[in-house]
């Protein structure tokens, strides 16, 4: 990546502490600071990589740059300071006091290349958790989250294949390249804008992980199928179940926060996907009503977000082990009652974005050992270290009786 101007570093800064002081989310901090800004959608990209740089590995650039991790939120400009050194460039020039000691910088980078937590932007609380329920397998997963998340997008079988969009995508000059094992997905090798493309406005194609694919391949939908779909949010994989319908059939997205499925509707629209109908959840009664009727049912509940932190790494610094206790019993509360909305024969995945087995396999055998009348089919977690793609957990589970 290339230098960045002073103008460039000073956004930086501005997303940085604003996410930190204020926990707003970063596409909420980019679009305050790129609104009405004459920038170039790489110029917008170099600005998000290295913020996102920063963000993964917080407390690397903090010890980089002798800055308390915990005032990290007002010190922006040295850490945008570190990171240029860290590349290899010279320092912008911001404020005098922002400046570095590229001597002192040196020394503490060889102490840092030194101590893993630190070179792989690793809060110890997490360190400890990751251990204690990974093992050996933790450490090559700490190293992966580390990493810069690939750019991946899935064709939008309803109105394209991926062939066909490969081919629009190269000729617009832009670096891509099919997934191997992943048929619906296209992994994206440069920062060219891809929103302003003719291809994103006809609704070829979203943003989505090659892992989130997967998840949403192994339900294993049919077209004229009644497909519930519990925890839509904005709709990432509501559209591909959608697809994988070819729009024939009942597909009910469901959530808490009406924002959400507001912003599933558009992208339903712009995806032509028509046999979509979103439902709120107001109580109980939204799922009781509606229990034996499903053939499929996916759970993607509410997780750590641990599988996905190359993506959204706030979660490293903002949250704690023991936010982990209530989000396990809100999954099992979600499992143990939506299950109740599947047909009997039907089948249902439960999903995650983390990597734990707390939030995974755990759940999973402890349903299934309160309930005698679902049976595990096959279950998988995605591996960042294995695949490049984020981490997620799917189980594929049949109902035998009522
Ligand atoms: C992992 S996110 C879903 C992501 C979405 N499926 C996608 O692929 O873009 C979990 C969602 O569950 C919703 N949620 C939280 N508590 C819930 C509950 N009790 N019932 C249903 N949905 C809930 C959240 O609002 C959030 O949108």
């Amino acid at each position: 990546m290339s230098v960045l101007t002073v103008f460039q570093a000073e956004l930086v800064v501005s997303v940085v502490e604003l996410v930190l002081s204020q926990r707003m989310a970063t596409d909420r901090a980019y679009a305050k600071f790129f609104a009405g800004q004459s920038l170039s959608a790489m110029q917008k990209a170099q600005v998000t990589t290295s913020t996102g740089d920063i963000l993964r590995r917080l407390n690397l650039f903090c010890f980089l740059a002798d800055v308390p991790l915990e005032q990290a939120h007002e010190n922006g400009a040295k850490l945008i300071a570190a990171w240029h050194l860290l590349q290899g460039y010279e320092q912008p020039l911001l404020h005098k006091r922002a400046v570095l000691s590229p001597l002192e910088f040196n020394d503490r980078l060889l102490q840092a290349k030194a101590t893993p937590l630190l070179w792989q932007g690793c809060p110890t609380w997490l360190d400890e958790l990751g251990a204690s329920q990974l093992g050996e397998q933790w450490p090559k997963e700490r190293a992966a989250l580390a990493e810069r998340a690939r750019r991946y997008i899935r064709v939008n079988e309803l109105k394209t294949t991926r062939e066909d969009l490969l081919g629009d995508l190269i000729k617009q000059g832009i670096n891509a390249e099919p997934v191997t094992n992943v048929a619906t997905a296209i992994q994206i090798n440069d920062q060219a804008s891809l929103f302003s493309s003719n291809a994103y406005q006809q609704g070829w194609f979203e943003q989505q992980d090659a892992g989130s694919q997967c998840v949403v391949q192994a339900l294993d939908v049919k077209p004229g199928m009644t497909v519930f779909d519990t925890c839509a949010g904005t709709g990432g994989k509501t559209l591909q179940l959608a697809a994988m319908m070819r729009g024939k059939g009942r597909l009910v997205a469901m959530d808490i926060e009406q924002w959400k499925l507001d912003k599933l509707q558009l992208r339903a629209k712009r995806a032509g996907a028509f046999n979509i109908e979103t439902r709120l959840i107001e109580s109980s009664k939204t799922i009781k009503r509606r229990k034996l009727s499903a053939d499929r049912l996916l759970l993607d509940v509410p997780c750590s977000g641990l599988g996905v932190l190359k993506r959204k790494p706030m979660a490293k610094w903002h949250d704690t082990a023991e936010r982990l206790d209530a989000l396990t019993q809100l999954q099992a509360d979600i499992l143990q009652r939506y299950s109740q909305l599947l047909k009997v024969s039907g089948i249902m995945i439960y999903a995650t974005c983390s990597i734990l087995p707390q939030e995974n396999g755990d759940q999973v055998r402890q349903f299934l050992a309160n309930n005698s009348n679902f049976l595990l089919l096959e279950d998988q977690t995605i591996s960042p270290s294995e695949t490049g793609f984020d981490g997620f957990y799917w189980a594929k589970i049949v109902r035998i009786d009522a």
